[in-house]
């Protein structure tokens, strides 16, 4: 479960009363995530959700990430518009950290995502992207290829201890992508996680929302689709599924046609995305101590996804 945060009552009518959102019907803590503490908040006025930011996320960063909602929510895309205090202010604290309280977006995220979500999943991620043209907010992708080397560096050990060589292994996927990472490409404002859990459909299987922006960034949008390729759509038996692919890239050009370069450079950077999830799921795996309340995420799965990816198999079938 993500509530790291305890909430009093008493310290939520506090910080209801500097909102205008009426008095509080229902809240409770939401068990999914891992980064934030995200609690479902009915008042009389409707559904929110309240997010208290403890890990990752710099505090620095949250006006970019809340001003983006609202740029997205302006634009008709359907993210959680932010909500505004009395005073204006969509940036609070609660408990001493900072908080923010968002709309409710309906919808429901699916486990095991057919190459029909994966097509709708596709369309709405170039939706964001077109959303997001003009954003004016600038984060550089902290968790981007020049990163990797040097995170990996403090964390070389546990990979050794989960699997005796993969320290070596790592070190040449580092050395061969540092020299073959794709530049020049088309960038923007990118999701840059944008996993089944991130993102809603209705019951008729179209795409219904997305959520949690707290890894946006500005990077290449053709990354966005490789880290999307890879949280969409290999199998549970580790096998990528081709179908679901180009069903994504497919749903994608709906909306936004890659160009050559692009699709030439996808199998690179899906490789490239799996190595970012083996990361920093690989740090997290390494700093939480056994019986936490939230179990990490299994950082192998990531790694089996890169070794696919290192074999050089295209995404869209034969060898790349
Ligand atoms: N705007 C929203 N509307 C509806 N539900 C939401 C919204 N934001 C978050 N949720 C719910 O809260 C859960 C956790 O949210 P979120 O994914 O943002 O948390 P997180 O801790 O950042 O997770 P992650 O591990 O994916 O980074 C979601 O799975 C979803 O059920
Ligand atoms: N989507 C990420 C976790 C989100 O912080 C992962 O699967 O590793």
């Amino acid at each position: 479960m993500a509530v790291y945060t305890d909430i009093t009552d008493q310290e939520l009518e506090a910080f209801l009363a500097e909102y205008d959102l009426g008095a509080p019907v229902a809240f409770k803590g939401i068990a999914e995530g891992v980064e934030n503490s995200n609690f479902l908040l009915e008042t009389e006025t409707g559904r929110y959700i309240l997010t208290v930011y403890e890990r990752r996320a710099r505090p620095e960063d949250l006006p970019y990430f809340l001003d983006l909602l609202g740029w997205l929510a302006d634009r008709g895309y359907p993210s959680a518009r932010p909500v505004p205090d009395k005073a204006g202010k969509t940036l609070k604290t609660l408990r001493g950290k900072p908080a923010a309280i968002v709309g409710f977006m309906p919808g429901l995220s699916v486990r095991k995502p057919s190459p029909a979500h994966c097509r709708e999943a596709g369309e709405g991620l170039a939706w964001l992207h077109l959303a997001g043209e003009g954003y004016a907010g600038r984060r550089a992708n902290d968790l981007g290829q020049p990163h990797w080397a040097p995170l990996f560096s403090k964390h070389r050990q546990a990979a050794e201890d989960l699997k005796p060589g993969l320290a070596a292994t790592i070190d040449k996927d580092l050395a061969e992508m540092a020299l073959a990472w794709p530049r020049n490409l088309p960038t923007g404002t990118i999701h840059a996680d944008y996993f089944p859990d991130n993102v809603f459909f209705r019951t008729d299987g179209k795409f219904a929302a997305t959520i949690d922006f707290y890894f946006a960034c500005d990077d290449a949008y053709a990354y966005d689709v490789a880290v999307t390729l890879n949280a969409w759509c290999f199998e549970a038996d580790g096998s990528f599924n081709v179908t679901a692919a180009q069903a994504l890239v497919a749903g994608y050009e709906r909306r936004r046609p890659l160009s050559p370069a692009e699709r030439d450079a996808l199998p690179m950077l899906a490789r490239g995305a799996a190595m970012r999830f083996f990361l920093t799921r690989l740090a997290d795996w390494n700093a939480t101590p056994a019986g936490a309340l939230v179990r990490p995420k299994d950082p192998l799965e990531y790694e089996r996804k890169l070794a696919v990816h290192r074999e050089g198999l295209s995404l869209f079938g034969g060898r790349a």
